[in-house]
């Protein structure tokens, strides 16, 4: 029977912490820091997590410069609007939602970005400083996955950790953290043979997929880790709209040790990394000791 990782209550409680030392920060510095979250189009998914995010800016005390685009925004326009962004001293963290409609070119953008800027951490600069195993700054989501387990002292040292899913915003930077952290690392994703087989051989068990009960308990080691970093918005029977992740949760809550619930998990962690992000560029670009 497993105990939940509680995402949400950890979330709540280092939001707490931020906005405390915002406040001094704050005084010392005389301006706030500042995030600017770019949206393009109108995707209600993507809409309504923006609005997270500001309001979770917002108490911590982050000014939040939200800029939203209509879908047919073209590629030049919003490089000059990152562009005058990177110049723009009151802000300390750019964030391009994702994704983008099609037409758009993401990485081209993402790579505009000032990598002291970039609160996402999906700039190659930053990317290649998480392959070095240099200072900077880490994706919100994988830091989010590492956090939490910090936070219940589950330490990957020595243990088999497999990711499944290769994105650059979750699997391969996550991949990256746990080697950091001296797990032995497996990435499984769609074409992995038997994936099943793989899963089972995991002490910590992640899955960043995308896809709804992905994961049963014939995929879980007695005793695994799982953290279920999906985000799916499926539609019940009865017509309900209900947020789930990639595990089946129901089925693998008995067989595992420990795992995040979907919602109250990952995604709370998520958005408060883009906020300790934030605070941490403010902080290097304005010389302060956090
Ligand atoms: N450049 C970029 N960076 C991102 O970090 C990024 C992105 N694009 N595009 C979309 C995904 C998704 N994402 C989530 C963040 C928080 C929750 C979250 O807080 N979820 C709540 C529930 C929210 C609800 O009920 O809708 C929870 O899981 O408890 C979810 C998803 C960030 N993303």
């Amino acid at each position: 029977m497993a105990d939940l990782l509680d995402g949400k209550a950890l979330a709540t409680r280092l939001q707490l912490e931020l906005s405390e030392q915002v406040k001094t920060l704050a005084m010392r510095a005389g301006r706030p820091p500042g995030l600017a979250v770019l949206m393009v189009g109108d995707n209600p998914a993507s809409a309504a997590y923006v609005r997270g995010k500001e309001t979770a800016c917002s108490r911590v005390g982050i000014a939040s410069y939200g800029k939203h685009f209509p879908t047919d925004t073209s590629q030049a326009e919003l490089k000059q609007v990152i562009q005058s962004l990177n110049q723009d001293d009151r802000v300390d963290g750019i964030l391009v939602q994702l994704p983008l409609p099609d037409h758009l070119d993401a990485v081209a953008l993402l790579n505009q970005i000032a990598p002291d800027k970039d609160a996402d951490g999906l700039h190659p600069t930053n990317l290649g400083r998480l392959v070095r195993g240099e200072p900077g700054l880490r994706s919100c989501t994988p830091a989010g996955v590492m956090r939490l387990l910090a936070d219940y002292q589950l330490d990957p040292k020595g243990q088999h950790a497999v990711v499944i899913g290769r994105s650059i915003l979750v699997g391969k930077p996550l991949a990256l953290m746990l080697l950091e952290a001296n797990a032995t690392v497996t990435i499984a994703h769609s074409r992995t043979a038997d994936l099943a087989a793989v899963a089972r051989t995991a002490d910590i068990l992640v899955t960043a997929i995308g896809q709804p009960k992905l994961v049963t308990p014939d995929m879980v080691k007695p005793g695994a880790i799982v953290v279920d970093v999906g985000i799916n918005r499926i539609t019940q029977t009865t017509g309900k709209s209900q947020l789930v992740g990639d595990v089946d949760f129901e089925a693998v809550y008995p067989v595992a040790s420990w795992i995040t619930p979907v919602p109250g998990g990952i995604g709370p962690m998520t958005v408060t990394m883009l906020l300790h992000n934030t605070v941490w560029s403010y902080c290097q670009r304005l010389n302060l000791a956090p």
